[in-house]
C-alpha cells in the first residue's frame, strides 16, 4: 500500500485492573479521542488540542501522541514526516480512564496508516504495550472489548473476555487528577503469597462472573489486595462511594485503572440508583464529580 496524505483516527477509554486483574485485564468504553494528522509540506509540528481540560496537554514534542507517532518511525528505521495535529478530547486526563493509552494507540496507528499499513495489528499492539509499560489499558484501547493479556517472555497472548449484556459499568469520574506514575508509586514491589493467591482466585472468578453474569460470583469478584488497599488513600471519598454503590445495588465498586476514577458493576435494574448514590456520596465529601453508565465499546481503535 502507498503513504497517504493524513488520517484520523477514534480511539476509546479503557477501564482497567477490574478489582482483581492489576496490570493485566481491562475493558473499553464509549467514551473517545478523536486524533487526526495532517502531512506537512513545509513548517514544522502544530499541535492544535479542543475540549474539556485542552490546556492541560503539551503542545510540542513531549506530547505523548506525537511521542508515540515517533515511536513508530523509529521502529521502521524512518524520520517522520512533519505533520499538523488535531485532537478533540473525550477522555478526561489522568483519570484512571486510559487517555494516556488512547494518545499511545492513536500515534501509533495513526503513523502506521499514514505508511500504508507497514506494521501488523499484533506489532502495533507490541509497541503500545512496551511505551505503555503494562497492556491491560492500551489492548482493549487498540482492539475494543474486554482483554486479558499474558505473556511468558517473547509475545503476549491476548484473550477476549466474554461481557454478559446485563452487567453495566458505572463511572465516577472526580474532578482531580492522579497521575498514573503516582498511584504506582504507593505500591509495594512485594507482596505475600496469600495476597498472590487471593487475587488468583478473584481474577478466575470475576472472568466467570463476567461471562454469566452471575451477581454472586461479581459480589464476591470485585475485590483485590495487590493495588487497591494501597491507593485507596490517594482518593477522598473512597469508602463513602464504595458503601453508597453497594447500598443501591451494585454487586461491587473498585478503582478504575490507577484511579481516581472509580467503577461500579451493576445490572440494569440498578445502574440509575449506583449512578445517583455515587453522586450523592461524592458531593457529601466535597467533590464534584461526573457520574455516568458507559457501555463497553466492541471496535477500539479506528481510523479513517
Ligand atoms: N490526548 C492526549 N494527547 C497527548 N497526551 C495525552 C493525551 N491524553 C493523555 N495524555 C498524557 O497522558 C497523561 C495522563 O496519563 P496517566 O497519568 O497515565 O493517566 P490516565 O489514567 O488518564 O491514562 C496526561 O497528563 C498527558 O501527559
Ligand atoms: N494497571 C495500570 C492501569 C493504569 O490505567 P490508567 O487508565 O490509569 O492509565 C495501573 O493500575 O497502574
Amino acid at each position: 500500500m502507498s503513504v497517504v496524505s493524513g488520517v484520523t483516527v477514534t480511539v476509546p477509554a479503557t477501564t482497567a485492573n477490574l478489582g482483581p486483574g492489576f496490570d493485566c485485564i481491562g475493558a473499553a468504553l464509549k467514551l473517545y479521542n478523536e486524533f487526526k494528522f495532517t502531512r506537512l509540506e513545509e513548517g514544522g509540528l502544530t499541535i492544535h488540542v479542543t475540549g474539556t481540560e485542552a490546556e492541560r496537554v503539551q503542545t510540542d514534542e513531549s506530547n505523548l501522541l506525537y511521542q508515540a507517532f515517533v515511536k513508530f518511525y523509529q521502529h521502521i528505521e524512518q524520520t517522520p514526516p512533519t505533520v499538523k495535529i488535531e485532537i478533540k478530547l473525550g477522555v478526561p486526563l489522568a483519570r484512571g480512564l486510559g487517555s494516556s493509552a488512547t494518545a499511545i494507540v492513536g500515534g501509533l496507528v495513526a503513523a502506521n496508516q499514514l505508511e500504508g499499513t507497514t506494521l501488523s495489528q499484533a506489532q502495533v499492539m507490541e509497541l503500545a504495550i512496551a511505551m505503555e509499560g503494562h497492556p491491560d489499558n492500551v489492548v482493549p484501547a487498540l482492539l475494543g472489548g474486554c482483554r486479558l493479556a499474558a505473556t511468558s517472555g517473547a509475545a503476549w497472548e491476548i484473550c477476549d473476555v466474554p461481557w454478559h449484556k446485563d452487567v453495566v459499568p458505572v463511572v465516577a469520574i472526580p474532578n482531580f487528577e492522579l497521575s498514573t506514575s503516582e498511584a504506582r508509586g504507593v505500591l509495594p514491589t512485594e507482596v505475600s503469597r496469600a495476597d498472590a493467591i487471593f487475587n488468583t482466585a478473584h481474577l478466575g472468578l470475576l472472568l466467570r462472573g463476567l461471562e454469566t453474569g452471575n451477581g454472586q460470583w461479581l459480589k464476591t469478584a470485585l475485590q483485590d489486595k495487590l493495588h487497591q488497599p494501597y491507593r485507596k488513600a490517594l482518593i477522598p471519598g473512597y469508602d463513602a462511594l464504595n458503601i453508597a454503590a453497594v447500598s443501591a445495588g451494585a454487586y461491587g465498586m473498585v478503582i478504575s485503572g490507577a484511579g481516581p476514577t472509580l467503577l461500579a458493576l451493576a445490572d440494569k435494574l440498578h445502574s440509575e440508583a449506583v449512578e445517583a448514590a455515587m453522586l450523592a456520596a461524592w458531593q457529601e465529601e466535597g467533590i464534584t464529580a461526573e457520574v455516568r453508565s458507559l457501555s463497553l465499546d466492541t471496535q477500539g481503535a479506528k481510523s479513517f
